[in-house]
């Protein structure tokens, strides 16, 4: 990086897609969800550099995420990127650790979210000031420069700075390989577009038909409804998919803990891969009195997991097979390192979640970097792709053969484009004009 960069200004938007119209994301607790993002946009003294961030959110709700972010604003305007990228750590605990925010947060709800889409923005700025995709800038750091992201502060009982350097040291080696890998065949991915719990049979039925037909190998189904329309619906899918693609469950933290188990007994004849968020996600013990209970079938979470901290008492206490980051439920990419660190200590596999509008765009970097230089495998490792509003970035994700595509741009691929942004404003934009607010 060359240049000095300062950012001169940060421009908060608040953005809604109107998906609960046709039940696009619903799940047995959302019903009626609106894709919906905190938007953030860096500006520079470089007017054609900008770092862009989101956190998403599903509607009502948004305007308070939106909101949160404003007090961070003042953390890093009038400062240098340069400031920032000089010690990643630092940066970070800067934004989390203001001395009268903090009472907010930090790590966990609103506050957190809005973390998650400044600390996102300012590593979209870096990689673009570099000219390197995301991925590539991380894949490029040393072992050294990597753990220097990461606050290790609460983590220290599960991993150390000095254990995490040997880990990334340990796969130094190879790290082009895989690069090469992902570059001729992509990371594998697994859909959940077919199986929206607002969708009727038939839908789901096509849905799934077609799904197979595209070359997916991993389905997601939601369940929680009911006991019986969730039978109802898996054997309509497993009549579709047949035995070999594997199936998933999302039950949206609907159960409580024995209900789980019990409901899992009911649905293991479907042979499902893993059971998500089957209750409460703060539940650390009901998830692991869950996982025991309901093997071979895994137990994953991770897209309402607040922090790093919980993820490592998730580990600790065997309540997690599958672990699904979320790249900004959590602040952000420093926060993500450390639980893909974590991931591969207790050797569990990562599988991001996104469902919800620019979660693919980012998720694909961290399970990319993940693969070059964290874990180095691919296997149990699918990154969830949900097929809606790709069209709205400027670097949209690429699938192909059932996986993700290595992004060339640079940035973090969460640039939306100026139009969408100015259309789906929220309550404004023509978008929004014609739709009743709820
Ligand atoms: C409300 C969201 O669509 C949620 O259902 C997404 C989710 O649980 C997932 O992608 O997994
Ligand atoms: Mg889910």
């Amino acid at each position: 990086m060359k240049k000095e960069i300062t950012i001169t200004n940060v421009e908060v938007h608040d953005v809604r897609f109107p998906t609960s119209k046709s039940f696009i994301g619903s799940d047995a607790m959302n019903a009626d969800p609106d894709y919906s993002a905190a938007y953030v946009i860096l500006k520079t003294n470089h007017p054609e550099l900008e770092g862009h961030g989101l956190t998403f959110t599903i509607g009502r709700g948004n305007e308070i995420c939106a909101q949160a972010i404003k007090p961070l604003a003042r953390l890093i305007t009038g400062k240098t990127l340069q400031s920032f990228t000089a010690n990643m750590g630092a940066f970070w605990t800067m934004i989390t650790g203001d001395s009268q925010l903090r009472w907010l947060g930090p790590d966990k709800g609103v506050m957190h979210l809005a973390t998650g889409a400044v600390v996102n923005a300012v590593w979209d700025l870096y990689a673009k000031a570099e000219g390197k995709p995301l991925w590539k800038l991380l894949a490029d750091m040393s072992p050294e420069e990597l753990v220097s992201c990461i606050d290790f502060k609460y983590l220290t009982d599960a991993i150390t700075p000095e254990e995490a350097l040997e880990m990334l040291k340990e796969k130094e080696n190879g790290k082009q390989e895989r690069i090469d890998h992902l570059a001729e065949k992509g990371y594998p991915a697994y859909t959940t577009s077919a199986g929206w719990l607002g969708y009727t049979d038939n839908k789901i039925r096509q849905l799934c038909r077609e799904a197979k037909a595209e070359g997916w190998k991993h389905i997601k189904m939601k369940v929680g409804s009911n006991l019986k329309d969730d039978v109802r619906r898996a054997k309509i899918i497993r009549e579709e998919i047949g035995s070999d693609l594997k199936l998933m469950m999302d039950a949206n933290q609907k159960w409580d803990v024995d209900e789980a188990v019990e409901n899992m007994k009911v649905l293991a004849q479907f042979e499902p891969w893993w059971i998500e968020e089957p209750t409460s996600p703060d539940d650390i013990l009901g998830h692991a009195k869950i996982a025991k209970n309901v093997n071979p079938v895994l137990v994953a979470t991770g897209e309402h997991c607040h922090n790093r901290i919980m993820f490592k008492q998730f580990m600790q206490s065997n309540a997690l097979g599958i672990c699904q980051i979320d790249s900004c439920r959590v602040g952000g990419v420093n926060e993500v390192l450390a639980i893909l660190l974590m991931a591969n200590k207790f050797d569990i596999p990562v599988c991001p979640h996104a469902g919800g509008v620019g979660l693919c765009e980012y998720v694909q970097h961290l399970s990319m970097i993940d693969y070059i230089a964290i874990s180095g495998k691919l296997e149990n490792r699918v990154i969830e792709y949900v097929d809606h509003l790709h069209e709205h970035f400027e670097d949209p994700v690429i699938i192909k053969n059932a996986a993700y595509l290595l992004p060339k741009k640079p940035g973090y691929s969460i640039t939306m484009k100026p139009a969408s942004l100015e259309e789906y404003a929220f309550p404004h934009g023509t978008a929004w004009k014609q739709i009743p607010k709820k």
